[in-house]
């Protein structure tokens, strides 16, 4: 099951485009992560996603819907901002009041157990907490929401390391037992690799690699060798970065095929070289599909 569609999805800010011809299947009870430099469009196609900006071209559908069509649409879906939005005048307990008022399906044990964990003040204002510990609220409300999807926006950014493994533990515990499906921005790789099996790289705007990870890890290589034209490669080898010394080039290669050249040290590139070698690659339109 698909939990997120998009087909041709574009999204423009006064005529200046942010996100352009995304093709997207993300499947149900994963965790992807979506990755991709300052200004790639993470931002946008989450709030595309949410419901809280209207695509310019193509469409997206959420858990198959239209986001933010309706209250049963809403309640499929959770967000959580980036900065972690919360009522500043309100109290914590009363963010939790709110969560049992507005959402059908709130869980206020679970969130009872989070904030007692963390050991936030009940009675404190949110305006006043830490920002972790804002972030915190935040994330609580949106696991204790139960939605079918839940997107987070660079979610753990300011919280702590050890809160930070906590959360993600809770996020991980929730996919499993309640086939929660998550969708979440982060710059911190080593965080996407503990807890995602699917990963989409947006850069420019534009999808550049999406797949399951294990997949995307076992289809690149990367090759090291006395130096060479990297132009000299087979067809079936697509190049997606390349480096080399006076004597030396060493080459991130995408093939489905085994690389039988002996002239290379073949290597597996961990998920950081992976997305390193994307980033820093020339913007191409690459489009794959999540399976
Ligand atoms: N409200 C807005 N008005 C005009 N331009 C915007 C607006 N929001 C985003 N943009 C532009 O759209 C592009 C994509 O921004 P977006 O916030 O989606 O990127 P991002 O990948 O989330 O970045 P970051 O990692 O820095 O959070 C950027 O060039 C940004 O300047």
């Amino acid at each position: 099951m698909t939990v997120l569609r998009a087909r041709g999805l574009g999204k423009a800010y006064r005529g200046r485009p942010a996100l352009e011809g995304c093709e997207l299947d993300i499947p149900a009870g994963h965790v992807t992560g979506l990755v991709g430099p300052n200004g790639a469009g993470k931002s946008t196609l989450l709030n595309l996603a949410a419901g809280l900006l209207e695509p310019s071209t193509g469409t997206i559908e959420v858990c198959g819907g239209v986001p933010g069509s309706g209250p049963e649409q809403l309640a499929k879906v959770g967000f959580v901002a980036q900065n972690a939005p919360v009522y500043p005048t309100l109290t914590v307990d009363e963010h939790l009041r709110l969560g049992a008022k507005l959402n059908p399906r709130w869980d206020a044990a679970l969130a009872a157990e989070r904030i007692g964990r963390i050991g936030l003040d009940p009675a404190q204002r949110a305006g006043r907490l830490s920002a972790g510990h804002r972030a915190q609220l935040a994330l609580t409300l949106g696991i204790a929401k139960r939605p079918e999807l839940l997107l987070l926006d660079e979610p753990v950014a300011a919280l702590d390391p050890l809160a930070r493994r906590e959360f993600l533990r809770d996020l991980m515990a929730a996919v499993a037992e309640h086939g929660l499906s998550v969708v979440l921005s982060s710059h911190l790789v080593s965080d996407l690799e503990r807890v995602c099996d699917h990963l989409v790289v947006l850069v420019g705007g534009r999808v550049r690699l999406a797949g399951e990870l294990d997949e995307l890890l076992a289809t690149h290589h990367r090759l090291t060798g006395p130096r060479r034209d990297v132009g000299t490669l087979p067809a079936d080898q697509e190049v997606i970065s390349a480096s080399h010394t006076e004597r030396q080039t060493t080459v991130l290669v995408r093939t489905e095929a085994p690389v039988l050249d002996p002239v290379w040290t073949v290597g597996k590139p961990g998920l950081e070289d992976l997305v390193l070698a994307y980033l820093g690659a020339p913007a191409r339109p690459v489009l794959r599909v999540v399976r």
